[in-house]
């Protein structure tokens, strides 16, 4: 996944700073942390090491530590983090504890894909609305929502308190509707159609494209056929010494 724009607000909170100025490389590793962290609770671990959670996590555990020391939290020798804090303290900082609304617009293959799919609830997400435009799609119920017309998207918008939208439109239409959604006071826009939106500075945008995570895996492919015939490379293609954090999530 590729950020067009990311803003942040700087303020200090008890001494912890409230918005740290972070990263964006740690910013995209939060929501790893966090992952780790819930199915650690699961198991019943009350503390976990940083090579346990960057482990856990697929990173590197220098990494980790910098990461999460911007977040003021450094964990205790020998014991480690605590695992509820530290959930606690990630959830806070991407705001998940606000269980924000959001709206897909374009309700085709992805989009109804992305309607019916039930794990956005436990990320702490809310899918409160879905817009389309063709008057066959409108009036469909998925998930127990109704697809309404993108017509009806400054109303329910403003009904709903909706921050994020989703587009999975065809390209040709994605400026239209980001334009919309800017219009109806949506300052979040995940984007799943190829291509550059134009947004105001305010209005941060988030791009998923699959094929370009494909062309660099592809890249990869490349490099370890071109290592190969070199002599000895074979060898060196077949290095063990890849670390975790080359281990990149499909969208960060
Ligand atoms: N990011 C990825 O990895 C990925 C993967 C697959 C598809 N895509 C992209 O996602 C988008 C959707 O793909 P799809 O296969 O679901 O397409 P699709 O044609 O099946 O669905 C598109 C939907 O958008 C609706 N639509 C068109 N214009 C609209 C508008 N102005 N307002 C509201 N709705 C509108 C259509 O009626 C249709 O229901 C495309 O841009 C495609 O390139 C991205």
């Amino acid at each position: 996944m590729s950020q067009q724009r990311h803003g942040s607000t700087p303020g200090e909170a008890g001494g912890v700073p409230a918005f740290p100025d972070l990263p964006e490389a740690t910013i995209a590793r939060l929501p790893e942390y966090l992952r780790a962290l819930h199915h650690l609770a699961e198991t019943g671990a009350e503390t976990v090491s940083s090579e346990g959670l960057a482990a856990a996590a697929g990173v590197n555990s220098a990494k980790l530590r910098k990461d999460l020391s911007h977040l003021g939290s450094y964990g205790t020798r020998g014991v480690g983090y605590d695992v509820s804090l530290l959930v606690a303290q990630i959830e806070y900082i991407l705001g998940l504890d606000e269980n924000r609304a959001v709206c897909l617009v374009g309700v085709g293959n992805l989009g109804h894909a992305l309607a019916g799919y039930a794990g956005f609830a436990s990320r702490g997400f809310r899918v409160v609305a879905l817009f389309d435009t063709d008057p066959k799609k409108v009036g469909e119920q998925i998930n127990g929502l109704t697809v309404r017309h993108l017509d009806d998207l400054e109303r329910i918008a403003a009904e709903e308190s909706i921050a994020i939208g989703v587009i999975a439109t065809p390209p040709g239409t994605a400026q239209t509707v980001a334009d919309a959604l800017v219009a109806a006071g949506v300052t979040s826009i995940l984007n799943f159609a190829p291509g550059v939106l134009s947004v105001p500075s305010n209005v941060d945008v988030r791009k998923v494209d699959l094929a370009i995570e494909l062309q660099i895996l592809s890249f990869h492919e490349h490099r370890k056929a071109s290592l190969t015939a070199l002599p000895g490379g074979r060898a060196a293609a077949a290095s063990p010494d890849k670390q975790p954090e080359d281990q990149e999530a499909v969208g960060s």
